[in-house]
């Protein structure tokens, strides 16, 4: 590997930190390297200095990934550990999602203030979330709650919790456990009936095409089964091609041999929505999510689409 420090890019919050330090632990273990082998960069993002406004409103692609993705450019890191979910479909020249690591639990949890389940929510009762997806699938699960934006980062967010602001939000179990928050969870919602964000609950890395030395020191730590669920719920996200406006959830996970994938759009109100099954082989993955995005994409309608973005 030579002595060269390897220069790991992350955003700054506590999830964003707990995501590259897992990265570096898994390397420090696959190659028996010290700590010291490592630089951890922060780098401040678009989205984490945005705090007034659903992202959705300020548009553009990569608000949590451009400054860190100019610094891989230009050399001054190496590899950037991200959220998949967060990352756009398409990526700058001459950068790739070089590795994946073993998927954490990809469902939504809910949390409530007063109440343990979702459903048990009084008429009218407020839940907060700043996702256009779980917006939309609660309101059409529960057209009678008031649903508010509700921004923050994680520990920000269970703190406005405890203080009443809301009777319930949503968060992602991944970022709960990883910030070893996972005891404040009060119903794990199930894959089916709230189904998760592309990506959700993946990290993924990104590094320099050709760059031989990265792609040695990540081949180890890289697991297929993450890579190929990925490949597929990004090639549906793809050829949705959902801007950040439109509220989409996709999984796919192998199970007896075959990948199975299962993606959803709906309108932001959550009344109109179009689902889609489908499975095939694990070699064909990202296939299988491009024609599950066409066909649901044929289903809906472009109206589906037009009629409020
Ligand atoms: N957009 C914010 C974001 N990006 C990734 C996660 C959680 C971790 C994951 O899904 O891997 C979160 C917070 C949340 O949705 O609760």
């Amino acid at each position: 590997m030579g002595t060269d420090l390897i220069r790991i890019g992350t955003r700054g919050s506590d999830l964003a930190l707990a995501q590259a330090y897992e990265t570096r632990t898994r390397l420090m273990t696959a190659h028996g390297l010290p700590k010291e082998a490592f630089e951890i960069e922060i780098v401040s993002t678009a989205g984490d200095r945005i705090q007034d406004r659903p992202l959705a409103e300020v548009g553009g692609k990569g608000l949590f990934t451009m400054e860190i993705e100019e610094r891989l450019s230009d050399g001054r890191i190496d590899l950037a550990v991200h959220s998949a979910k967060d990352m756009p479909t398409e990526l700058p020249d001459g950068l790739y999602l070089s590795c994946f690591l073993p998927r954490e639990d990809a469902r939504d949890a809910f949390i409530g203030h007063s109440v343990k389940n979702l459903m048990d929510l009084p008429r009218g009762a407020t839940v907060g979330s700043s996702s256009l997806r779980r917006q939309a699938l609660l309101r059409r699960m529960r057209p009678d709650l008031n649903v508010v934006l509700y921004r923050g980062n994680v520990p920000t967010r269970l703190r406005k919790l405890a203080e009443g602001a809301v009777d319930g939000t949503m968060l992602a179990m991944a970022g709960l456990r990883r910030l070893n928050l996972a005891d404040h969870v009060t119903e794990a919602l199930s894959l089916t009936a709230f189904p998760p964000a592309p990506g959700q609950g993946a990290i993924c890395i990104e590094s320099r095409i050709g760059d031989e030395r990265i792609d040695a020191l990540l081949a180890p730590i890289g697991h297929a089964e993450t890579a190929a669920a990925l490949a597929c719920e990004r090639a549906f996200l793809g050829a949705l091609d959902g801007s950040c406006r439109t509220p989409i959830a996709g999984h796919a996970h192998l199970a007896g041999g075959k990948l199975l994938f299962a993606g959803m759009i709906l309108t932001p109100d959550g009344k109109d929505a179009h689902e889609i099954e489908t499975d095939g082989p694990l070699a064909d993955a990202a296939r299988i999510g491009r024609q599950a995005g066409e066909e649901i994409r044929r289903r809906a309608g472009t109206d589906f689409f037009a009629s409020w973005s």
